[in-house]
């Protein structure tokens, strides 16, 4: 396959719908870097960053941080990736923030998680997070191979604060009244690609069918070890 042009690339979905996990498998199979919005700013909150300072307050109640602070934050990492192909994960998540991204680039496709809130609530509660990787465990799903450790630096995994019922339920609220309207917004451009289901095993193989009609597979023998 020859491909002419570098992809640009959206990840969609409800809160614990399985973006991180597809995107780590979709990194694991073709070359393109991923950015994750969430593990962006998990990371500028942990180095106490300015953002990371402001973004606490927000994220913490389950609200979006102010699309301003995001589209800055975002389109100044996404300079760094300008000569390789990018998935962009938890950004857009409002329709202002899409027409920022559109006014710097050509989105190509953007693949929507289609998964029902009732199976999201109970996967978050159950979820475990690497903060350094942003590498995602789900007790039941893909649990560590080791209680409480990374798989692969051996590092201690913790649990999200915003991932709290009550949060979670904030998240969705905003989800649904901010998020889906770029989903209309993705739909009308005529790039929005939905994927339906409830387990992200039969999910995945849809999505990787799809990509390959998209970019070239990496040999998996040299692909980086990755969830
Ligand atoms: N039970 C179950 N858990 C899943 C499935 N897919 C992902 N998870 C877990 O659900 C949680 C949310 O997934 P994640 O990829 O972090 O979703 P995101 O919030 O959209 O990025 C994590 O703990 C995953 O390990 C699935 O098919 N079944
Ligand atoms: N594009 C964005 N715009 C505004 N806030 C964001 C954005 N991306 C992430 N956030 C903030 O970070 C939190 C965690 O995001 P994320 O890790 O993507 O959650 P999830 O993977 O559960 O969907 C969000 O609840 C929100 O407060």
């Amino acid at each position: 396959m020859v491909v002419r042009q570098l992809l640009r690339a959206v990840i969609m979905g409800p809160p614990g719908s399985g973006k991180g996990t597809v995107s780590s498998r979709i990194v694991k199979h073709f070359a393109l870097k991923h950015l994750s919005s969430g593990d962006l700013l998990r990371d500028n909150l942990q180095r106490r960053t300015e953002v990371g300072v402001i973004a606490k307050t927000y994220i913490d109640q389950g609200q979006l941080i102010p699309d301003d602070i995001m589209t800055r934050l975002m389109l100044n990492e996404l300079k760094n990736l300008h000569r390789y192909h990018w998935l962009l994960d938890g950004f857009p998540r409002t329709v202002p923030q899409a027409e920022a991204l559109d006014e710097t680039c050509q989105i190509d496709t953007v693949i929507n998680l289609d998964v029902p809130f009732e199976t999201i609530k109970q996967r978050l509660t159950a979820r475990w997070i690497h903060p350094g990787s942003g590498r995602v465990y789900n007790l039941e799903f893909n649990p560590p191979k080791d209680v409480g450790l990374d798989d692969i630096t051996r590092e201690p995994l913790v649990q999200r604060d915003d991932d709290k019922p009550e949060t979670v339920t904030k998240r969705l609220k905003a989800y649904e009244a901010q998020t889906k309207p770029v989903l209309d917004y993705y739909r009308n451009k005529g790039v929005l690609e939905s994927f339906s289901g409830t387990e992200t095993n039969k999910i995945w193989p849809v999505v990787h069918a799809f990509l390959q009609t998209k970019l070239p597979e990496v040999n998996q023998e040299e692909a980086a070890p990755h969830r």
